[in-house]
């Protein structure tokens, strides 16, 4: 059983994958992480250097051929269910769960933006504007996830719960 995390930038998929991957003791892939240990290049680095559409096609390639264990759980990139047919395909592979959050929440969960190229040169009122977009955009895709939690306050013990039916 492989687990996609999904949500938007800071909802916590990258923290809440370890947490769950430790309670069903199983390994945790971060799809992002994967990238930057692949390419040897950070994630805002890939950007500079290939743009937004070469890091989207290089995430979908690495999101289909990546070698998964027969059970785990994969905290993927927040822009990653919302290109080519990547939502389908964890879907198809998977069990897939949104960590859902609302503009505000997230924005204070993100000040670390360094490493984050879409978001990097922005104040916390521009951040929330910028979220409240993007979201409108994604959300299309992240709710097409077979389980929506609320991810406020979430943490391992929740997330287990929350996906008994499906686990
Ligand atoms: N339950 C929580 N309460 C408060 N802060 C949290 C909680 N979970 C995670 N955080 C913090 O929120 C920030 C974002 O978490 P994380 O990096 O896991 O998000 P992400 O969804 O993986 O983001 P990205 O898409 O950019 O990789 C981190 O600074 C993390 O420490
Ligand atoms: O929301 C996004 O588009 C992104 C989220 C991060 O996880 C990284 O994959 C990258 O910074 C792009
Ligand atoms: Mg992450």
């Amino acid at each position: 059983m492989k687990i996609f995390l999904i949500g938007y930038m800071g909802c916590g998929k990258s923290t809440k994958a370890k947490q769950l991957a430790h309670r069903l003791d199983c390994p945790v892939i971060d799809l992002d992480a994967e990238i930057v240990a692949k390419t040897g290049k950070t994630i805002a680095e890939y950007f500079a250097e290939f743009g937004e559409s070469g890091f989207r096609d290089y995430e979908s390639e690495m999101l289909k051929t990546y070698d998964y264990p027969e059970t785990c759980v994969v905290a993927t990139g927040g822009g990653l269910p919302c290109f080519f047919d990547n939502m389908e395909w964890m879907n198809a592979h998977g069990e897939t769960v949104y960590l859902q959050m609302e503009p505000a929440a997230l924005v204070s969960r993100l000040h670390n933006r360094q490493k984050r190229p879409l978001i990097k040169d922005l104040d916390d009122e521009q951040l929330l504007v910028f979220i409240k977009e993007k979201l409108q955009e994604r959300d299309p895709f992240y709710t097409q996830a077979k389980i929506i939690v609320d991810a406020f306050d979430l943490d391992g013990e929740k997330l287990e719960e929350a996906i008994k039916g499906v686990i």
